[in-house]
């Protein structure tokens, strides 16, 4: 059957022009659009695949308005705008398209791009399919196991945590409205770490008296819709729940999403889901949990003691859960350390894609943690009893690039006096980690591109093709998108490897994770250093944590490992950093300093690290050990920031 596709365009020309294109490609074209009420009124006759979508339209609503209604509807859509102003491009991006097109475009540019949207779509609908049987299974699983009830239910909660993310969650069993009076409520306080809090820790949380809460309780309406509230919507719903207000207040959380769970004879399982983040919750959280109820509901009232149902709202000093208690459950990221909730959001991402075969692309500056990412999606995958082959694109000779990745025949080439198979055929049934995808020679790219489209390869001087089944994934710590405007990365290669982006934050970003990995390295390296160091002073402590690093957690370790050799005591008083700090975040404040893009910043620093050490680049007090980069990727810095021997070291 054809693919619809709806045009909202408000230039008749154009939009002219792409039927026609669109028709002679085999698509059919469900209509022609000039305004968001016009184009909701055609969705509402004939549902299209895909929305072709301008942002400026007749009318006062945009293609950002229309996009917003699109993903409730799950419609894929691609935006075609004549110009992305910045400002702009943000609240596009916001709304995840599966593509951007800039007028003009050629039409093997549109065909492509509708291609790539539609592949990702499917792939997007059959991943979300595939997480919901898996929870359901886990579900029962959980069921099945012996232990005790609130930390079955706790393990329930844990599950859903990297589908519909939470700080801390109420789940009350007896229609009693806010109080986790017979019921229980947990707090994050780690990546896999949960507070379980009883009705007493929760009073003193919130500073409350068992009167108080009985009240506030009955002044709380119970809401039977599954609904979220995200920021500005939140603070307004608070005014009418004196409990939530109160848990805003102390927990600083910022959105939130209502669940109840609807039992046999109209009772109610009231969930409350709560997050930091002011626009944590979507419709599509709210549509997985609504396909999950009946499994939770069947799981939660199996695991909880039936007693535990009856209603008992006036006697909240009759919970049995009233001790605090930290439960860790095993951590399955190891020696990732991570505190901040970008971090924590991340090992939530990881832990949702590791088990599927979907390519993942890590995005993130030098040092951030991409290959350590890598690693643990292959250790968390059912590949991860078969080989994980990593390829740093950046180290290979241009020339050598495609005999490494697949292999050659005996005598494909001058000095071919054997065959050797290449990294995709070792890598066979297991996963395939592209450091440095960005570097990668166009004409490679290509044919990357076919491994990934047909799951095959072909070796150099080979006869045929050879079916291989490798899951890939590839990290960069250029901006793709802007490679690919510039035409240095193939845009259908780019969004098959962006199937499921994971960005991480530089450290400086996420100062919260700084102490504790300093920790970690100090416990790790002074063990292996065999000098028995045991922390920093807090001054050298807030020294790390106010320096920019801009070779990010690699910078720090080495730091680390310089500063416990250096050490004459078993703690670490001070830490030598680097002089030429130009990259402390204050650089970017001061209104009096001339701003400096981030490429102008890292040359003068590298330029710096350089003239210091005579332009030493590898080994000890190298330039790359100091800046906290592997050589590689120094040495294709310097070639991206235009920087020679002559430049001034
Ligand atoms: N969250 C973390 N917890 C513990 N160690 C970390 C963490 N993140 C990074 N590291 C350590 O920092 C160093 C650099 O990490 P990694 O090599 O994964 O970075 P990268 O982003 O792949 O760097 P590049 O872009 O230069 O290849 C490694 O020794 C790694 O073990």
């Amino acid at each position: 059957m054809k693919k619809k596709i709806l045009i909202v365009e408000d230039e008749s020309l154009i939009a002219y022009d792409l039927k026609l294109i669109l028709i002679r490609a085999g698509y059919k074209v469900s209509g022609i659009a000039d305004s968001v009420a016009e184009a909701l009124e055609m969705i509402e006759e004939e549902e299209p695949d895909m929305v072709l979508l301008d942002i400026y339209l007749k009318g006062s609503l945009t293609g950002i308005d229309l996009a917003k209604k699109l993903t409730v509807k799950n419609i894929a859509f691609i935006y075609l705008s004549a110009n992305f102003q910045e400002s702009i491009l943000e609240k596009a991006k916001e709304t995840q398209p599966y593509g951007f097109l800039v007028k003009p475009f050629r039409e093997k540019e549109l065909l492509i791009t509708l291609d790539v949207a539609f592949y990702r779509h499917q792939n997007s609908i059959e991943s979300k399919l595939r997480q919901e049987q898996l929870l359901e299974d886990l579900f029962k699983n959980i069921v099945a196991e012996s232990g005790e009830w609130e930390q079955k239910l706790l393990k329930i909660v844990r599950n859903i945590q990297p589908y519909v993310p939470f700080d801390y969650i109420t789940i009350i069993l007896n229609n009693a409205g806010d109080i986790p009076n017979n019921g229980l409520s947990y707090l994050r306080t780690g990546f896999d770490e949960y507070e379980t809090i009883g009705t007493d820790d929760f009073m003193k949380m919130i500073g409350v008296n068992t009167p108080e809460l009985k009240k506030m309780a009955e002044d709380s309406p119970l809401s039977t819709k599954t609904e979220f509230y995200n920021n500005a919507d939140f603070n307004d719903i608070i005014r009418y729940y004196p409990i939530k207000r109160l848990i805003a207040k102390n927990l600083k959380v910022q959105s939130f999403l209502n669940l109840p769970l609807l039992m046999a004879k109209g009772q109610i399982i009231s969930c409350s889901f709560y997050s930091r983040k002011p626009d944590c919750y979507a419709p599509d959280h709210v549509k997985l949990l609504s396909r999950l109820q009946q499994s939770l509901v069947t799981a939660i009232t199996s695991i909880v003691p039936i007693e535990r149902f009856a209603v008992r709202a006036s006697q909240p000093e009759d919970i049995a859960a009233s001790t605090s208690k930290t439960v860790s459950a095993p951590v399955n990221f190891d020696n990732i350390i991570a505190k901040s909730h970008q971090m924590l959001t991340i090992l939530d991402h990881v832990s949702i894609v590791a088990p599927l075969d979907t390519s993942v692309l890590i995005l993130g500056e030098s040092g951030t943690g991409k290959e350590r990412i890598a690693k643990s999606i292959h250790n968390l995958s059912p590949r991860k009893h078969k080989p994980l082959v990593i390829i740093n694109c950046a180290a290979l000779p241009s020339n050598l690039i495609e005999s490494e990745l697949f292999g050659f025949e005996k005598g494909a080439f001058t000095g071919a006096q054997e065959k050797r198979i290449g990294k995709f055929e070792m890598a066979n049934e297991g996963t395939i980690f592209l450091d440095e995808i960005g570097e990668m020679p166009a004409e490679l790219q290509v044919k990357l591109l076919r491994v990934l489209q047909e799951q095959e390869i072909e070796r150099i001087g080979g006869k045929g093709v050879i079916k291989i089944n490798v899951r890939i994934i590839a990290a960069t710590n250029r901006n793709l998108e802007k490679e690919v405007e510039e035409g240095r990365f193939r845009l259908d290669l780019y969004y098959r490897l962006c199937v499921f982006p994971i960005s991480i934050p530089a450290l400086r970003e996420r100062k919260e994770d700084i102490p504790l990995l300093a920790q970690f390295f100090i416990d790790r390296l002074s063990q292996k250093i065999a000098k028995p160091i045991t922390g920093f002073s807090p001054e050298a402590l807030n020294q790390l944590i106010n320096y920019g690093w801009p070779g990010n957690v690699r910078e720090l370790e080495h730091l680390i490992e310089r500063s416990i050799l250096l050490a004459d005591g078993p703690v670490i008083k001070e830490v030598q950093l680097p002089k030429f700090n130009n990259l402390k975040p204050t650089d970017y404040t001061t209104e009096t300093t001339v701003v400096k893009t981030i490429d102008e910043n890292a040359r003068e620093h590298i330029l710096n690290v350089l003239q210091s050490c005579n332009g030493k680049i590898n080994g000890e007090n190298g330039a790359a050990e100091i800046l906290g980069l592997k050589p590689s990727t120094l040495h294709s810095k310097l070639k991206k920031l235009g920087i020679k021997r002559n430049s001034r070291y």
